[in-house]
């Protein structure tokens, strides 16, 4: 029988103010610093991104994957880490697509023929850089602080994702769309034993320095499960807490970038949006917002205490790839012994 409940336990997510930025720099470095050495996730309030503007952002967002599928096929995603995908991400802990459709949005050149063509909506290309660099903008005052935090120079994670300069910048803004449940039709699944814990976003760390989130307030779904120790294992625990956030607030959360770069000190927390299958779970569509914040190929990567062999930002994203390729791969390849297996014996796979 699927496992159906999710063990949960509640932990307070720091919420830290950004208000009069300048002048509270080594307060809130203090707030950024603890959030990141204990459960690596935080949410920022008095950012300088308005509610206003992150709703026109989801509602740019809505009208972009209300287009036919025939249309966003136009921009496919590649393996320059732009354009749209269906049901294509696959997880290493599940082996199975994620139930979303995404966007994903660069800066440079890898753009030049992912742009929704503008016929199709003249706002959508000027509407989303407006937002990409307001996210690039409020990412680097986190740089400067976690800069400060670890002893660097203030500019020295800043430009290590220079969007400006670039061309080959690999910052992302990716839109996200995970697809309404039938709520009956999943309860009915649970009560006959056919169905399991699944999801919108399997669970996983991110590859990047900082990803900052934005959701809409009532489309829950985020859960972390903190406690990983060292940024080149998978392994997490069993235990989730649901991420509560107040309208405008970003979530933000430590990648495995910068858990490298701060030689594991700073945590790179797993996380997921579960499909709806328990009481209080949201069954309707769930849109979000990820800008992630990727090295520059020629940057260099190295903690201060030297943990790890010093890389290029280029080959640090390389081998975070590949790493995920394979436990990809192990994960697909276990999946289908366990169905041959069940298929053997004339049982369900319960996978
Ligand atoms: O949509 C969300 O809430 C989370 C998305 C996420 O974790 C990701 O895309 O890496
Ligand atoms: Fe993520």
């Amino acid at each position: 029988m699927p496992t159906t409940t999710t063990k949960y336990t509640n932990r307070t997510i720091p919420r830290i103010s950004l208000a009069d930025f300048s002048t509270r720099i080594n307060d809130i470095t203090a707030q950024l610093v603890h959030a990141a050495e204990t459960d690596g996730f935080f949410s920022l309030t008095d950012t300088e991104i308005s509610i206003a503007e992150i709703e026109a952002m989801f509602k740019t967002s809505e009208s972009f994957f209300a287009l036919p599928d025939e249309v966003k096929a136009e921009v496919p995603f590649t393996h320059d880490n732009v354009g749209w995908e269906k049901r294509s991400q696959v997880r290493p802990f599940t082996g199975l697509p994620d139930q979303k459709e995404s966007y994903q949005l660069l800066f440079g050149t890898a753009m030049h023929d992912k742009w929704l063509p503008a016929h199709h909506l003249p706002a959508f290309k000027p509407s989303a850089q407006t937002f990409m660099h307001k996210a690039q903008s409020l990412s680097e005052k986190l740089m400067l602080c976690f800069a400060r935090g670890l002893g660097f120079p203030d500019t020295y994670f800043i430009s290590a994702h220079d969007v400006q300069n670039k061309p080959s910048a690999q910052s992302v803004l990716r839109l996200l769309h995970y697809f309404e449940v039938d709520e009956q039709e999943s309860a009915q699944l649970t009560a006959a034993g056919k169905q399991g814990i699944s999801y919108r976003a399997g669970p996983h760390a991110d590859w990047d320095f900082l990803t900052l989130l934005f959701q809409r307030p009532g489309e829950s779904g985020l859960e972390i499960c903190p406690g990983r120790e060292v940024v080149t294992e998978f392994g997490f625990g069993d235990f989730w807490t649901k991420v509560d956030f107040a309208p405008g607030d970003v979530v933000c959360n430590v990648g495995d970038l910068l858990m490298s770069w701060s030689d594991d000190r700073f945590k790179s927390t797993f996380h997921r949006v579960k499909a709806p299958c328990e009481a209080g779970d949201w069954f309707g569509p769930r849109y979000s917002v990820a800008f992630f914040n990727q090295p520059c190929k020629d940057c260099v990567v190295q903690g201060p205490r030297g943990k790890y062999e010093r890389v290029s930002g280029e080959e640090f994203t390389r081998r975070a790839m590949e790493r995920n390729f394979r436990a990809v791969e192990a994960k697909k390849g276990e999946l289908g012994r366990r169905k041959e297996a069940a298929g053997r014996a004339g049982v369900a796979a319960d996978v």
